[in-house]
């Protein structure tokens, strides 16, 4: 993707620049209210960078109040676009009334443990998108298995599309994609980059199909499963990659810290580029 620059009364073209975000995903933890405030306190100076957490539902309000709604994301959505008599769960309007900016929809674990199917996972990403100025980060990624088999483009392909059935592409400004292969969860086995970068390429190739070009250059893209502050520059070198989803990380301050201040060679190459072509001479 390239976009245009006028400058000294010529048009220079310069790469587009996917904005970085690193996101916390805090799962079921931590243990207490006080815990959780305490790791919310401690992110608040660290703004350099796009950076979101996911707490926990009873936990939101409190890490709201510390970091502000565009920094708090939710774990889940109910997929029915109603109240009532539906036990355990809680609406988008519910989320939307915290200030919540961001819902994670079909993380691996929601899908597994707790029966999210495609069509689960559709729905709840509809209810995400019907909130205002609310984005959803959308979790993809195939299994050991699938990997093996070597179908891991196709149940990317199936996740996206039965996701994003009838989504507007005006709202994939509001669509975040998390790449998590299911089997570098929580196992402290990380994808190597350059396959994690590989099955990135192809998420785009299949958003550029869904939607178009544009589209698929401007969605980011985000990779999750055991990222560490061992793993992350070499992650975020690719290309392709705009982001990490962090899970057991995310609760040691220490390490999402450095996660966050991951170096970001695609930024300084662009921008010195951009700064080269800024500055080039008006040919005679
Ligand atoms: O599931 C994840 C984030 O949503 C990744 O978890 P880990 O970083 O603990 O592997």
């Amino acid at each position: 993707m390239l976009v245009l620059i006028a400058a000294s009364a010529v048009a220079v073209e310069v790469p587009m620049l996917r904005k970085t975000l690193v996101a916390g995903n805090w799962k079921m933890n931590p243990g207490s209210l006080a815990e959780a405030t305490e790791l919310a306190s401690s992110l608040a100076a660290h703004e350099a960078r796009d950076v979101i957490v996911f707490p926990p539902f009873p936990f939101a309000h409190a890490v709201t109040s510390v970091l502000g709604g565009d920094k708090v994301g939710s774990q889940d959505i109910c997929h029915l676009d109603t109240k009532g008599a539906f036990t355990g769960e809680v609406s988008g309007p519910m989320i939307a009334a915290l200030g919540i900016k961001t819902v994670l929809v079909g993380h691996s674990e929601r899908r597994v443990f707790f029966g999210d199917d495609d069509d689960v996972v559709a729905a709840k990403v509809k209810q995400t998108l019907a909130l205002d100025d609310v984005t959803c980060m959308l979790c993809i990624g195939e299994t050991r298995d699938e990997r093996d088999q070597g179908i891991t483009v196709d149940i990317c392909n199936v996740q996206l599309s039965k996701a994003l059935a009838g989504i507007d592409a005006a709202l994939m400004d509001r669509v975040v994609i998390a790449y998590e292969p299911v089997w570098a969860i929580g196992t402290g086995l990380v994808c190597e980059p350059e396959v994690a970068q590989d099955t990135h390429a192809a998420i785009r190739t299949c958003l550029a199909a869904i939607y178009d070009e544009d589209i698929a250059a401007n969605v980011r893209v985000l990779y999750g499963g055991s990222v560490s502050p061992a793993s992350v520059d070499d992650i975020m070198s690719m290309p392709d990659i705009d982001g990490v989803l962090v899970g057991g990380a995310s609760l040691v301050p220490d390490s999402f810290f450095r996660i966050i201040r991951f170096e970001d060679p695609k930024a300084t190459a662009i921008a010195e580029e951009g700064v080269k072509n800024i500055v080039q001479p008006v040919s005679a």
